[in-house]
């Protein structure tokens, strides 16, 4: 909430009313960082009016005091808006437009950014402003001439008063942008040209400069409007307002612009471009200026309470002078706006059918709420086209291509536009920490908590509890319960509140979950978003909104226990199986030394990419959902497990709440999840703080010594030998076992009804992982159809594998010590191929009239890998760089007699 709580005395020296508007929130790109720019996190705002409530109150009317929603509209548009760097700028800007409703003397904004990229763990960056009318910013088009001294002495001294503005001219003529100017101008000469008048002096006969150089006010009472308006609405000729009835007569004029160039004003070419973007002069809304100036507010308080803090209405440079203490009309507020967000308003006229318009009239959407998402996506949709938001919400409804263009969804292109990713720039900040330099052994890492300590006994999570959580999920909680019909409290969700403890000490072993009974029928499919547009729903969680169009995520799996070699194989095919979630790829399988926890096992450890079209919380429940399938219990932190499932990646959203965060917090220092991630998609980048290359991160992760070997055809061979606490069985290699194509694919039961063939002990020899996925039959879902929100819970005996075929929790006996890492940390990352990626469920849908007798080819160049096992040379490394082209190892020095795991890629004559 907004930390001002002193009250802004009016004009009787009572204190004001206020109206607070709270939490009003949006995804915004406002930031020094380039990441910032591009991946855009939350920021929210608290607005606080300070007005007399009295008069609306006597006569129940809206027009005597001010619109919440319509603050609240225009602050969210602030917040959702052109880009800038400072939340300082957004709070201006927010108490720019907050006062050009003439009923608000005075304003407290509050903008936070919860999310900013600050090195150690935080809960909130806030930036409080208080600003009132007491700096009367003069109304555009108005001459510079006769301001009128704030303490009625005259016209201020434009030498003395003025003050360095924003948008003032720079040496050689030009004109500085205005960040300020709100909304963005057509050019930065329009948002110049206010500022070149004087800038109207603080109120009070006393703006003594302290030694500091701050200007402390004089606490002095509102100033009555007759006195204050008299230098304007009457010069103009507008009908006089009655700013008296809820002022008294005026004891300290403040400075009013005049309202009509004068004839005596000095020449300001900038007018003309000014009133020509402006409509004809609307009495009423510079009326509305006049009794905003006749306003100006001392402010009890805040004087009292923040003495370091710079006087009533900012400085001269802050003040946003363009804007403040207009009322645009409408006509007018359109054209100032982005082009994109005029776009917005007439596809949301043309489109009633967007989700939210039914719940919320024009004018009054919930903020925050998914419309949002849905609404304001052309603000980005220039900007980032990876953005989920940022695609035709008609589009997603009606045109087929979404769904059938393998393009989009293959190869990573969605999110690996070239311009954004191909060099690196835009995680330049991050890349920096990613070379290597900072990196060195004991070094904190740059996202500060997530630093890899030295020691493992301190790397511990930190606590990022926040004390409504349980509050604020309660409700999606039961949503979500409702939506797939089992009990709130039956559900993973509801388990992970409770099994990551508040102090964070112990590890509590959470509610075992319960599989929805076979018979129930599968929860009803729901449109995006739906949940999330109710209104007084309150501001909605990011983390709960499904996307628009299928994000790519990224899921990292690892076992220790048990058959860990088919529990992950079974987990793959129970994820592609979940409605709503399709692997794409699978990561070779890599053999890493247990990092944290208590000593136990290696685990097996692999990455899988997949589109998802459930909103991140429910792709963290169906993860855990899976997880609970395969006997995963947590009894001890980081100890070994059955089955764990992280999420990773999450398309390119960074954020976190008390059960989810994305990406991973620990993702990137981890080499059991970089590596597999890195030689799947050797250009991926992890985004969000301390994100960047992923194979840079790999090549530098502290535990890079610990991973044994990879394991390539792990999905399709029957025991790679991957048993992490056994012996490793040298498997054939490519050279001695030609390449088998795939058996040809057999109709198959709609996925989510029956057990897939592929399940452990089932893959075809020398199938590509995902040529399983690729013989897939058509669901039964029509593709056209609005995203399901959810997953469908795990159907017991039907669903997931590990139910038919996947042992069940083993837990852990005598845990072997860990075994010596046999490899040496990694030698330069030589990128390896990535694996085909797997067509998406929509083509399948529509492409799969017939089966073909033969794997469709998808990805004819380059040719698709086939993972399949390598033999070591003596002297190989499993790292060791291979010639893809050819598909041979080069020979590297090395006493291990394990076998390496190495893709190999057919040569030019298809051979392999
Ligand atoms: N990106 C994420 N993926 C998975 N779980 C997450 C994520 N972010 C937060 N969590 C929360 O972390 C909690 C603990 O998860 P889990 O028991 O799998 O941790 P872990 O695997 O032992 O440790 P680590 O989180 O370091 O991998 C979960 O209940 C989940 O709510
Ligand atoms: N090698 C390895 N170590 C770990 C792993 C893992 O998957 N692999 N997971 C952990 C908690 O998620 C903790 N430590």
């Amino acid at each position: 909430m907004n930390s001002f709580a002193a009250a802004v005395a009016g004009p009787d020296g009572q204190a004001l009313d206020q109206i607070r508007i709270t939490g009003v929130s949006g995804r915004g790109r406002h930031g020094v960082l380039e990441s910032e720019r591009a991946t855009g996190q939350e920021f929210r705002a608290d607005v606080v009016l300070h007005l007399d409530t009295r008069p609306a109150a006597e006569g129940d009317d809206l027009r005597a005091t001010v619109s919440y929603a319509d603050v609240a509209q225009e602050t969210h548009d602030i917040l959702v808006g052109e880009p800038v760097d400072l939340i300082e700028t957004l709070a201006e800007r927010i108490a720019a437009v907050a006062l050009s409703h003439d009923a608000v003397y005075a304003v407290d904004v509050t903008v936070h950014k919860p999310q900013a990229p600050i090195p150690v763990a935080f809960a909130d960056v806030e930036v409080t402003i208080r600003r009132d009318r007491v700096a009367v910013p003069p109304a555009v088009g108005a001459a510079p001439s006769a301001p009128v001294a704030a303490d009625g002495a005259g016209p201020a001294d434009p030498g003395t008063t003025t003050a360095a503005p924003a948008g003032h001219e720079l040496p050689g003529g030009d004109v500085a942008e205005d960040p300020l100017a709100w909304p963005p101008t057509e050019s930065a000469a329009v948002a110049a040209g206010p500022s070149d008048e004087p800038a109207a002096p603080l109120t009070g006969t006393a703006q003594d400069a302290e030694p500091n150089g701050l200007v402390v006010p004089e606490i002095s009472p509102m100033p009555a409007a007759p006195e204050a308006f008299a230098a304007g609405p009457e010069q103009a000729g507008a009908p006089a307002q009655e700013p008296a009835e809820i002022a008294p007569q005026a004891e300290q004029p403040v400075a009013v612009p005049a309202f009509e160039p004068s004839a005596d004003a000095p020449a300001r070419p900038l007018d003309e471009e000014v009133t020509a973007r402006r409509p004809a002069y609307d009495p009423d809304a510079y009326a509305a200026v006049a009794a905003g100036a006749a306003g100006a507010a001392a402010v009890a308080g805040f004087a009292a309470q923040e003495p370091e803090t710079p006087p009533n209405g900012a400085p001269a440079e802050a003040q946003p002078e363009q804007y403040a203490g207009e009322r645009f009309p409408e006509q007018q507020y359109q054209q100032d706006y982005p082009a994109d967000y005029q776009q917005e308003e007439y596809q949301r006229e043309q489109a009633p059918g967007f989700p939210g318009d039914q719940q919320a009239p024009a004018g009054q959407e919930p903020v925050g709420s998914h419309y949002e998402a849905i609404q304001h996506p052309r603000f980005d949709s220039q900007q980032d086209p990876a953005d989920a938001h940022d695609q035709d919400a008609q589009q997603q409804f009606q045109d087929p291509r979404q769904f059938s263009d393998a393009q989009q969804f293959g190869e990573g292109q969605q999110f690996a536009d070239p311009q954004q990713f191909a060099d690196g720039q835009q995680f330049s900040d991050s890349q920096q920490f990613a070379e290597g330099q900072q990196f060195a052994e004991g070094q904190p890492h740059p996202a500060g908590q997530q630093s890899f300590p030295q020691d493992q006994e301190q790397y511990q999570p930190e606590p990022q509890y926040h004390e409504d959580a349980a509050q604020q999920f309660q409700e999606p909680q039961q949503q979500y319960a409702d939506a797939h019909q089992f009990p709130a409290d039956a559900q993973p969700y509801a388990g992970e509140q409770q099994a990551f403890p508040q102090d964070q000490q112990q590890y509590q072993p959470e509610p075992q979950f319960q599989p929805a009974p076979a018979a129930q029928p599968a929860p009803a499919e729901q449109p995006a978003a739906a949940s999330s547009d109710m209104p007084g729903n309150g501001p909605v969680d990011r983390l709960d909104e499904t996307p628009a169009e299928p994000v790519e995520v990224v899921l990292a799996l690892g076992a220790n226990l048990g058959d860990p070699q088919a529990t992950l194989r079974a987990a793959v095919l129970d994820l592609d199986r979940i409605a709503g979630l399709q692997i794409t790829e699978v990561s070779p399988l890599a053999r890493t030394a247990a990092v944290g926890g208590p000593e136990q096992p290696d685990y097996l450890n692999a990455v899988v990419v997949a589109r998802t079209r459930l909103s991140p919380r429910g792709l963290l429940h169906a993860c855990q959902a899976v997880e609970h399938a395969h006997g995963r219990t947590r009894e001890e932190h980081w100890g070994p497990r059955t089955l764990d499932i992280d999420v990773v990646t999450y398309g390119l959203l960074t954020a976190a709440a008390d059960d989810l965060e994305v990406p991973h917090p620990r993702a990137h220092e981890r080499a059991f999840v970089l590596e597999p991630w890195a030689q799947l998609k050797p250009e991926a980048v992890l985004p969000g703080l301390g994100g960047g290359p992923v194979a840079q991160l790999a090549a530098t992760a502290q535990d890079r010594g610990g991973i044994r070997w990879l394991a390539l055809d792990w999905l399709t061979e029957s025991n790679s030998g991957a048993d992490p606490t056994g012996d490793v069985e040298p498997q054939p290699t490519a050279s001695h076992r030609p390449y088998n194509p795939p058996a040809p694919a057999q109709p198959e039961a709609p996925a989510q009804q029956q057990p897939m063939p592929g399940a452990p002990g089932q893959g075809q020899p020398g199938q590509h992982p995902g040529e399983q996925f690729q013989q897939q039959p058509p669901q039964q879902q029509n593709p056209f159809q609005p995203p399901q929100d959810a997953f469908q819970p795990p159907q017991d005996g039907q669903g997931f594998a590990g139910s038919g075929s996947t042992p069940y929790p083993q837990q852990a006996g005598a845990v072997p010590p860990p075994q010596e890492s046999l490899v040496p940390a990694p030698a330069a990352h030589a990128p390896g191929p990535r694996s085909a990626p797997v067509v998406p469920a929509a083509v399948r849908e529509t492409a799969h009239q017939e089966i073909p007798a033969e794997p469709v080819p998808l990805d004819p160049a380059p040719a698709k890998p086939v993972f399949a096992p390598v033999r070591p040379q003596p002297g190989d490394v499993p790292f060791a760089p291979v010639n893809h082209q050819q598909g041979t190892q080069q020979p590297a020095a090395t006493t291990d007699e394990r076998p390496a795991w190495m893709p190999v890629l057919p040569d030019d004559n298809g051979q392999r």
